[in-house]
């Protein structure tokens, strides 16, 4: 199958000139497992886009947080997948559930996005997940379903996709899904795309975990079979970071 472990790091609304620089620093002096063993790549807010790409190691990549559903133009206020091409931004986060909530960007939109970004040669780490509400009446799997549903319904290719399942009552909670529970549903959402995309795509697409993922919580995490990788909030602005990036060996040990 030869699913690389994946680990992003999102950095959402944070950071100054100088933290940004202070973590870059820190992720290039560390001692990580080689390219070959897992993909790391970090999410900057667009301001800092340019200094990371330009500072950061070769072995690290840089992704947008957002981009244009479309071909930039009178958007004001948007940033389009023309610009992240043309900065050579390889990777770009889509239907992140804080956009999906606090900006009412419908699964559509979501599809719509993760669909031109990839037109554009830009790779997607596409993120769905469930609420607490929608866990507690039983409709985990049939919203990540849907989500799934409204990109896969856009796209023809999964090569350049990442799947992040992030539960919105785990985002920045402290509340970690548990290894059970993040497996339950990667494994549902793995089933789904062997029954509704293809086998092949099934098994070789990266579905990662998000939701207070740390330095420890992630090896246990990281052990379950359909667990291929983290999206990483809080402690990817963080030295723990590093500690996240080796939980990549125990796919190896
Ligand atoms: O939203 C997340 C990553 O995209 C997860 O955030 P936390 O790791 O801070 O819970």
């Amino acid at each position: 199958m030869g699913r690389k472990f994946f680990v992003g790091g999102n950095w959402k609304c944070n950071g100054t000139t100088e933290e940004v620089k202070k973590i870059v620093t820190m992720l290039n002096e560390a001692e990580v497992p080689s390219e070959d063993v897992v993909e790391v790549v970090v999410s900057p807010p667009y301001v800092f886009l340019p200094t990371v790409k330009s500072l950061l190691r070769p072995d690290f990549h840089v992704a947008a947080q957002n981009c244009w559903v479309k071909k930039g133009g009178a958007f004001t206020g948007e940033v389009s997948a023309e610009m992240l091409v043309n900065l050579g931004i390889p990777w770009v986060i889509l239907g992140h559930s804080e956009r999906r909530a606090l900006l009412n960007e419908s699964n559509e939109f979501v599809g719509d996005k993760v669909a031109y970004a990839l037109s554009q040669g830009i790779k997607v780490i596409a993120c769905v997940g469930e609420t607490l509400e929608q866990r507690e009446a039983g409709s985990t799997v049939a919203v990540v379903a849907e989500q799934t549903k409204a990109i896969a319904e856009k796209v023809s290719d999964w090569t350049n996709i990442v799947l992040a399942y992030e539960p919105v009552w785990a985002i920045g909670t402290g509340k970690v899904a548990s290894p059970a529970q993040a497996q339950e549903v990667h494994f549902e959402l793995r089933k789904w795309l062997k029954e509704k995309v293809s086998a092949e795509v099934a098994a070789s697409t990266r579905i990662i975990y998000g939701g207070s993922v740390n330095g420890a919580n992630c090896k246990e995490l990281g052990g379950q079979p359909d667990v291929d990788g983290f999206l990483v909030g809080g402690a990817s602005l963080k030295p723990e970071f590093v500690e996240i990036i080796k939980a990549a060996t125990v796919k190896s040990s």
